[in-house]
């Protein structure tokens, strides 16, 4: 694959915009400002992957050597350049869907998303528990900037109920890579939660999250948010989410927690099409 494809991690950049797909199916509409704010997802979750690559340059020699920047694809100069041309890409949709909609909530939403997802790469990724929660954070803020976007009150509300459930299991599975990545964090001196505190206990939250979040997705279905295929299908997305719970309680070995942060990613996908298929019965 072209190496500035890859960087992007074009699967988490397209999931990230089709989180804003899920905002408006649910809306039932589809605008230039949705489309918009799905170019802007894209462009601002793929600014945050390239910067974090250029930041953990050193880190990933030891965890990721094929990556495009530490296998010299990439040099850190053009990755830099890359990643500030892309979150202006992004901020420039945002400022286009304020200027359409003639509500600024958007574009502002994106500037702090530029700020942060730069301030996450450049040191918070480095702060125990902080560098998690900033990147659940800012993936639930995804379907909330969807929400602000389509600038309807009710989906607004919508948006954040989807968002907190993409914040905890986000925040879960950043938990679980701390615990697969603890070889080569530790060589950078980041003070992540399994380096300061072990891996167990890291793993019993993460477990904690997973279990809250599985124990709490059918109210989406209980407060009439999504239909009844939804239940059915988010059925397979917790069986998964409950396993991988169990998985990582009872090992924090690097591999099963490369295994667990599969099988969330798995989830979570399983759950978009939970999403996809109750917006639609
Ligand atoms: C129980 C329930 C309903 C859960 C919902 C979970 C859900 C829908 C999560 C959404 C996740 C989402 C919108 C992801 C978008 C982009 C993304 C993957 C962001 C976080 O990525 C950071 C991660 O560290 C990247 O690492 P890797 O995936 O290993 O490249
Ligand atoms: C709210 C707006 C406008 C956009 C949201 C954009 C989204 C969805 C951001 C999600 C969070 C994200 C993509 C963060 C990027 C940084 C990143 C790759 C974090 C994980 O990096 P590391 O902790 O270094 O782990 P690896 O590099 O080993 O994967
Ligand atoms: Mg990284």
């Amino acid at each position: 694959m072209n190496p500035y494809i890859e960087i992007l991690r074009p699967g988490n950049a397209l999931m990230g915009a089709i989180s804003i797909i899920l905002v408006a199916l649910i809306d039932k509409t589809i605008s230039i400002p949705v489309i918009l704010a799905m170019i802007a997802v894209f462009f601002e979750t793929s600014a945050g992957n390239v910067i974090n690559d250029y930041f953990d340059y050193k880190i990933d020699l030891i965890n990721k050597p094929e990556r495009p920047i530490p296998s010299g694809r990439i040099s850190l100069k053009n990755g830099r350049n890359y990643g500030y041309s892309l979150f202006a890409a992004g901020t420039v949709c945002g400022f286009l869907i304020s200027y359409i909609t003639n509500n600024w909530i958007p574009f502002g939403i994106v500037l702090f998303a530029d700020i942060i997802l730069y301030l996450y790469a450049y040191t918070l990724k480095t702060t125990p528990l902080i560098g998690n929660l900033t990147v659940g954070f800012m993936t639930g803020f995804g379907f909330v900037f969807g929400g602000f976007s389509i600038n309807n009150p009710n989906i607004i509300i919508t948006s954040l109920f989807l968002g907190f459930f993409a914040f905890v299991m986000t925040t879960a599975r950043e938990i679980v890579k701390d615990i697969e990545d603890i070889e080569g964090d530790k060589t950078d001196g980041a003070k992540t939660l399994p380096i300061l505190i072990g891996e167990k206990k890291p793993a019993i939250l993460a477990a904690i999250l997973i279990i809250i979040d599985s124990a709490l997705c059918p109210l989406l279905y209980y407060y009439h948010i999504f239909g009844i295929l939804y239940l059915v299908v988010i059925a397979f997305a917790v069986m998964l989410f409950i396993y991988s719970a169990i998985l990582i309680l009872k090992s924090q070995k690097r591999e099963i927690a490369a295994k667990v942060s599969k099988n969330l990613k798995i989830g979570m996908l399983i759950a978009f099409v939970a999403f996809i298929f109750g917006s639609l019965i």
